[in-house]
């Protein structure tokens, strides 16, 4: 444990992300009060929560975007914000972070050169992060004239290209057709089951319910952390909407 932080017990060799009576604050409004949270090694991690109950505010603390104004949070065991840190998770934004004048081979070669990928290892997975959302046909389009969810498409692609250990996806099947969305869950729970850890933030219920385990943020505090089945056996639902409603986490917009 280190000096400077006296107060903090160190976390569990499992925990990729810790998160300890992390605060956060806007003027005089507390957006994220006192959150405490581990999310273990090689599982897929949901956040939950009504419109405006903090879920972004808290993916952008874990990644460092953003500072606590309380509380700590560690990544694979470094403090954030770390700029290091940047090379071992792959984030994709709730708004597309693209340049739409290049084409979305530029964009990929653009955000490989940030990760050191080059020659043809960056050229490999360019293909092969751009085949796992199907958009090899169209890699050397504009991004300009790109669909919304081709974009969507376009920006987990980016977050995929350094096989990074975390992934953290803010709302990433929004605007992606059902029939994608779950080709998207399937590499998901492979990347999941090659021992990538993953979080998500999701307002589709039948996508929390494919998370090994759920946090429920509502008004900025975290009302609940189990497994799906867990929530529903523990409120006596038989689905994650009902284990919500009961638990007060009011209806996704
Ligand atoms: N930079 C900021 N300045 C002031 N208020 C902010 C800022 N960022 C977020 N907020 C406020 O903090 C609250 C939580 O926002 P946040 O974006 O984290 O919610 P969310 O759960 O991700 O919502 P959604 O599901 O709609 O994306 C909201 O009331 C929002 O208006």
């Amino acid at each position: 444990m280190s000096a400077s932080h006296p107060f903090v017990p160190p976390s569990s060799s499992a925990s990729v992300v810790d998160l300890r009576e992390v605060t956060r604050k806007f003027g005089d409004r507390t957006v994220l009060d006192q959150i405490t949270l581990e999310v273990r090694r090689g599982e897929i991690f949901g956040l939950l929560g009504p419109s405006g109950s903090g879920k972004t505010t808290l993916i952008k603390l874990i990644t460092g975007i953003d500072q606590a104004d309380g509380g700590i949070v560690h990544m694979l065991g470094e403090k954030m914000p770390k700029l290091a840190m940047l090379q071992r998770f792959g984030y994709m934004a709730q708004s597309d972070a693209l340049y739409n004048e290049l084409t979305a081979r530029e964009n990929l070669q653009f955000f490989a050169s940030l990760y050191s990928l080059a020659g043809a290892r960056r050229n490999e997975r360019i293909q092969a992060v751009m085949g796992v959302v199907d958009l090899l046909d169209h890699l050397n389009k504009p991004v300009s004239a790109y669909s919304g969810g081709m974009k969507r498409r376009l920006s987990l692609a980016i977050s995929l290209l350094h096989e990074p250990e975390v992934l953290i996806l803010d709302e990433p099947t929004v605007g992606i057709d059902p029939v994608l969305r779950q080709s998207i869950w399937k590499e998901l729970l492979t990347l999941r089951d090659q021992g990538t850890t993953i979080i998500l933030t999701t307002h589709v219920m039948d996508e929390a319910d494919k998370c090994d385990r759920i946090g429920l943020i509502r008004d900025g505090h975290l009302t609940a952390v189990d497994s799906p089945d867990a929530l529903k056996t523990k409120t006596g639902t038989t689905t994650i909407e009902d284990a919500f409603i009961v638990l007060g986490g009011g209806i996704q917009a």
